[in-house]
């Protein structure tokens, strides 16, 4: 039998997102509380929840990963609770760790709808854990949350987007298929956000860089067809004089019509479900500017709750709860950079942050 001890519980970690119209505002102050987002730039994000009636579909998503990871726990005879709590709406993570000291969690390993490093893929998230713990209410034992590492590079999450990406292909008109463009995209940061993310600086491009090429490599494999890949940015936010990853996936497919490419396939490799960025910015944004410039385009699946992904997420809890016990463990990772540290060393994707 699997054994998940020290571990008495899961906690999924995720972003959260408006329910319904009157959560639009309060959803948006509370992701930019002090975060020098501008107010044109809100009012222009908050038409984009409510062109989808006031509701994100992040929290669906999660809900649905939870019974994917329930069914897959009692399958393979994995026995942990599963609870869930968001930064910026409910369940807000405050409350649901209160209710784990109350239920008598006394430790959880943490698994976080974001797989790379950055301050805010990462840091950000273990702050949350952090000021959750303190706000445990008096009288009851905070639970220790251990998060697990940043899991772009675990081969079920990146089999989950090969898949998805080679049925985006599959999709594409016969006569373009073989010349379409392999368009990762994924979540623009600011330059500085991402100059001092992982230990060393620079991981979260990199992280990009390196999965892309693992995913277009397995695709190259399996379709026997050579097809160029790129690494493209959707989302920015913040004052235009900051500079932020670029370029943006907009501008990327005017240059690539005007190159006269055959076909794209837009693969949303930074995001671990099709949450309000994938149903906007490229559903609803991205492919009406390909329809417009005249490509053949289509938006790959992201991750959701592909098998591989599910079983992913049990092979981190198990893996991190054996080193936690000091056993010897293996930890899957493709592509060129190995495995990502289990505990950010002092120093790990701070700055950027502000
Ligand atoms: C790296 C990254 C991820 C991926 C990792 C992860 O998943 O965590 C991510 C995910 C998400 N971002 C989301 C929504 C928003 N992000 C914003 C603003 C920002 N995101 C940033 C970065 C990221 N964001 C940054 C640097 C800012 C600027 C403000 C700041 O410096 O902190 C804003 C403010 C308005 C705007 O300016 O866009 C909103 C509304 C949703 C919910 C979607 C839904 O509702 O379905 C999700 C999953
Ligand atoms: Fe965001």
């Amino acid at each position: 039998m699997p054994n998940p001890d020290p571990y008495d519980a899961l906690l999924l970690l995720s972003f959260g997102g408006p329910e319904k119209p009157e959560d639009v505002v309060p959803f948006l102050e509370n992701v930019t509380r002090g975060r020098g987002i501008p107010r044109e730039r809100l009012e222009e994000v908050g038409q984009h929840y409510y062109l989808f009636g006031g509701k994100s579909p992040i929290n669906d998503q999660n809900e649905a990963l939870i019974a994917a990871i329930e069914a897959d726990f009692a399958a393979n005879g994995v026995d942990l609770p599963v609870y869930w709590g968001n930064r910026n709406w409910e369940p807000y993570l405050t409350d649901t760790v209160a209710r784990m000291a109350a239920d008598g969690v006394r430790r959880a390993v943490c698994v976080v709808t974001s797989a790379y490093s950055s301050w805010s893929s990462c840091r950000q998230y273990l702050d949350n854990l952090a000021a959750a713990t303190d706000a445990v209410p008096e009288g009851h034992l905070a639970p220790r949350l251990d998060k697990v590492r940043p899991y772009y590079n675990h081969p079920g999450f990146v089999d989950a987007v090969v898949d998805g990406a080679a049925a985006a292909l599959d999709d594409l008109p016969d006569e373009v298929r073989d010349a379409a463009r392999l368009v990762f995209v994924t979540h623009s940061i600011p330059d500085a956000m991402n100059d001092d993310s992982g230990p060393d600086g620079g991981a979260y491009l990199a992280q990009h860089l390196d999965v892309a090429d693992a995913v277009a490599a397995r695709l190259r494999e399996t379709t026997q067809v050579a097809r160029p890949h790129e690494l493209v940015f959707c989302s920015r936010s913040g004052s235009p004089r900051t500079p932020w990853l670029e370029p943006d996936v907009n501008d990327r497919l005017e240059e690539l019509a005007r190159e006269g490419v055959a076909a794209v396939v837009l693969i949303p490799v930074g995001f671990v479900s099709d949450h309000m960025e994938v149903v906007y910015d490229l559903d609803t944004e991205a492919l009406a500017t390909a329809d417009r410039l005249g490509i053949p385009a289509r938006r790959a699946a992201s991750a959701g709750t592909h098998p591989r992904f599910v079983e992913a997420i049990r092979d981190l809890v198990l893996e991190r709860a054996a080193a936690e016990r000091g056993e010897p463990v293996e930890r899957a990772a493709v592509g060129s950079r190995g495995p990502v540290h289990d505990c950010c060393p002092t120093g790990c994707c701070l700055g950027g942050g502000r």
